[in-house]
C-alpha cells in the first residue's frame, strides 16, 4: 500500500477591517466547508496579523486561546490534522516568559485529528532587523518534528518552520537529521520579495529530498502586501502544485514514499563531510 497524504493549503487573505473573532468564524466555516483531507494548514498568524506587530500584544492568547480551541474543535468534528498556521502565543500565567521577559512568541501549532495539540514550535528566526519580531517576540529555541499518522500505516515525520526561518538552511538540515521527510512552513511573505519565496522553497526541498509545503498569505494588511503563490514542493524540487496571489484553497496528494525513492535513486545527503 502507498503512503499518501492528502492536503489542503487554506491562503487566507484578509485587510485591517475584519476583527480577529470574525476572522476566525470566517476561516473555521471555510474549513468546515472543504472536502475531507488528511492534513488542512493554514499561513502565519493568520488571525492575529503578519504584520500587525502594533496590535500583536493585545491580540496574543494563551495555546487554550479561543484560535486554537476553535481550530481544535473542527479538526475533532471533521478528524482531520489541522496546521493552525500560527499564533502569537502569551505565556500562561507564573511561566517563563523568555529572556526579554515579554512572554510572546510566533508560534505554530499542530492539531490531531483527535482535536488534540499535538506540536508546538516557536518560531527561531524572528524577522523585522531589529523592529518588530526581535523587538516585541521571544525567540523560539527548540526544533520541532512531529509523527502524524492518519490512518493504519499512514504515518509522516514533520518538521516545522516558520516564514522567515526559509532563510536559512541549516535549521532545514537538522530537521531531515531528525528525521523529517516533510517539511510545513506557514508565512506571511510579502509579494515584493515573493521570487525569494519560491526559489528557496524549492532549494529546501531539493537539498533536503523533502516535500516542503509553503502555505502563505493573501491580501494587503498593516500597509504590506502579502505575495500568496502557495504551494507544494517535491522531493525532488519539482513544484506540483502552485496557487496565484488571490484567497484560494491548493488541494494535492503527497506521495510519501517518493522521499525514500528519491533519496536512494540520488544519494546526495550521504555525501556530506561533517
Ligand atoms: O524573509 C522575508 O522576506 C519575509 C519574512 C517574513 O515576512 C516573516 O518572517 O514574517
Amino acid at each position: 500500500m502507498t503512503n499518501t497524504l492528502d492536503v489542503a493549503l487554506v491562503q487566507v487573505a484578509y485587510g485591517d477591517d475584519e476583527s480577529v473573532a470574525q476572522r476566525v468564524d470566517r476561516v473555521c466555516e471555510w474549513i468546515q466547508d472543504l472536502d475531507q483531507t488528511d492534513l488542512v494548514m493554514l499561513p502565519e498568524l493568520w488571525a492575529h496579523g503578519g504584520f500587525a506587530s502594533s496590535t500583536w500584544s493585545s491580540t496574543a492568547e494563551t495555546l487554550s486561546g479561543v484560535v486554537i480551541s476553535r481550530l481544535a474543535e473542527v479538526a475533532r468534528k471533521l478528524s482531520t490534522w489541522i496546521h493552525a498556521g500560527s499564533i502569537i502565543e502569551r505565556a500562561e500565567d507564573g511561566a517563563a516568559r523568555g529572556p526579554l521577559g515579554r512572554g510572546l512568541w510566533n508560534t505554530s501549532v499542530l492539531i490531531s485529528a483527535a482535536g488534540e495539540i499535538h506540536t508546538t514550535y516557536r518560531k527561531i528566526h524572528r524577522f523585522g532587523f531589529g523592529e518588530g519580531e526581535p523587538q516585541l517576540l521571544e525567540a523560539g529555541e527548540e526544533l520541532a518534528v512531529a509523527s502524524l499518522e492518519w490512518s493504519a500505516n499512514q504515518t509522516v515525520r514533520a518538521g516545522l518552520a516558520t516564514c522567515y526561518d526559509l532563510r536559512f538552511p541549516e535549521l532545514f538540515r537538522s530537521l531531515g537529521e531528525q528525521g523529517a521527510e516533510l517539511v510545513l512552513l506557514p508565512a506571511a511573505w510579502p509579494m515584493p520579495r515573493v521570487e525569494h519565496w519560491r526559489l528557496l522553497g524549492q532549494a529546501r526541498a531539493l537539498e533536503n529530498q523533502a516535500w516542503v509545503l509553503q502555505c502563505n498569505t493573501a491580501g494587503t494588511h498593516s500597509g504590506v502586501q502579502m505575495g500568496g503563490h502557495s504551494r507544494i514542493v517535491s522531493p525532488a524540487g519539482e513544484v506540483v502544485a502552485e496557487l496565484g496571489a488571490d484567497e484560494d484553497v491548493l488541494t494535492g496528494t503527497l506521495d510519501l514514499d517518493l522521499v525514500s525513492r528519491v533519496r536512494a535513486e540520488f544519494p546526495v545527503l550521504g555525501d556530506r563531510r561533517l
